[in-house]
């Protein structure tokens, strides 16, 4: 059989011209470029553009996109609060180091008490959720482990990142609530052990998280320096568009199905970031955390 086939490739038949081979062959070589420059595979776009680097310091950067359909359709029962513009935003100077710094212990002094045995672990001071090993603890069942000031800290910080959204889209801040989940990330290159630990996969926040209108981020560690990979890239349909981030960066954006995104895997060091996430529906809203007092946890 394998004889077969080199001898019909070494003699043409009858009626085939060599430059009609080489034309083929052409043809094949130009998809296969063509197939690795606009591949299926969001992830592998190969054009790339960066809107936010971690070496600049943004007092604000912002990009509009269109709405979505479904958008207008939810536009009547939350008028107030999707207000018609669709966009994102980079801003460094909402957040003060000193108050990053705080919520970085915040996370690393909670982390300490659990873990993800994958890449991927969270801690969730609304619920206590606490990532462990391959699954889920309560912080608040195991230690006592944060003071008044660092709630006080996470909701000071909270409510510039909610004023600072409503402003940029113009709507009154009563109109927005913050919803659940809200929750510290620690990534790192460790591979997978579950499908909590793949944070890599492109997605929108409006359909894994379901109550989410406005997403934002708020970075607590830098790319480049404490750690390489762990990009934040929206896929946009014309280029891949990435925030590479930078400690104290606020990132936020409209959460529906005009920004995919995804994180790029993590490839040395550690990354830190909170996802801190509000709705239009006052059903969803979730309140601040509050220290568990003695006994309650
Ligand atoms: O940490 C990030 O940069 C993004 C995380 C994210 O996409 C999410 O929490 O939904
Ligand atoms: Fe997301």
């Amino acid at each position: 059989m394998i004889g077969c086939l080199f001898s019909r490739a070494s003699v043409p038949a009858p009626g085939i011209s060599y430059r009609r081979i080489v034309a083929r062959l052409s043809l094949v070589f130009i998809f296969l470029i063509a197939a690795k420059f606009f591949g299926s595979e969001e992830t592998d776009k190969a054009k790339s553009v960066t809107f936010a680097k971690s070496s600049e310091s943004l007092r604000q950067k912002s990009h509009e996109v269109q709405c979505p359909l479904d958008y207008h359709t939810e536009r009547v029962t939350f008028p107030k609060c999707l207000t018609g513009r669709c966009g994102r935003y980079v801003m460094d100077e909402v957040v003060r180091q000193d108050e990053a710094q705080h919520l970085l212990r915040i996370a690393q002094s909670g982390l300490k008490h659990g873990g993800s045995s994958g890449g991927a672990s969270i801690l969730d001071l609304h619920s206590g959720a606490l990532s462990f090993e391959t699954k889920f603890i309560n912080i608040y069942k195991i230690a006592d482990v944060f003071t008044q000031e660092d709630f006080d800290v996470y909701k000071r910080v909270k409510n510039k990142i909610h004023s600072a959204i409503a402003t940029s889209f113009n709507m009154q801040p009563e109109a927005l609530y913050l919803t659940k989940p809200t929750f510290f990330s620690r990534m790192n290159s460790r591979e997978a052990k579950t499908v909590h630990d793949e944070y890599w996969h492109v997605h929108i926040d409006k359909e894994t998280y379901g109550s989410f209108h406005y997403t934002s981020l708020l970075y607590l560690s830098n790319y480049g320096s404490d750690f390489s990979g762990g990009r934040f890239v929206f896929v946009d349909r014309a280029a891949n568009v990435t925030v590479e981030p930078r400690m104290g960066r606020v990132s936020f954006f409209t959460s529906g199905s005009e920004h995919p995104h995804f994180v790029e895997r993590v490839e040395s060091g550690t990354r830190y970031a909170i996802t801190i996430s509000f709705t239009c529906d006052p059903n969803k809203a979730i309140s601040d955390p509050i220290l568990p007092s003695e006994g309650q946890s």
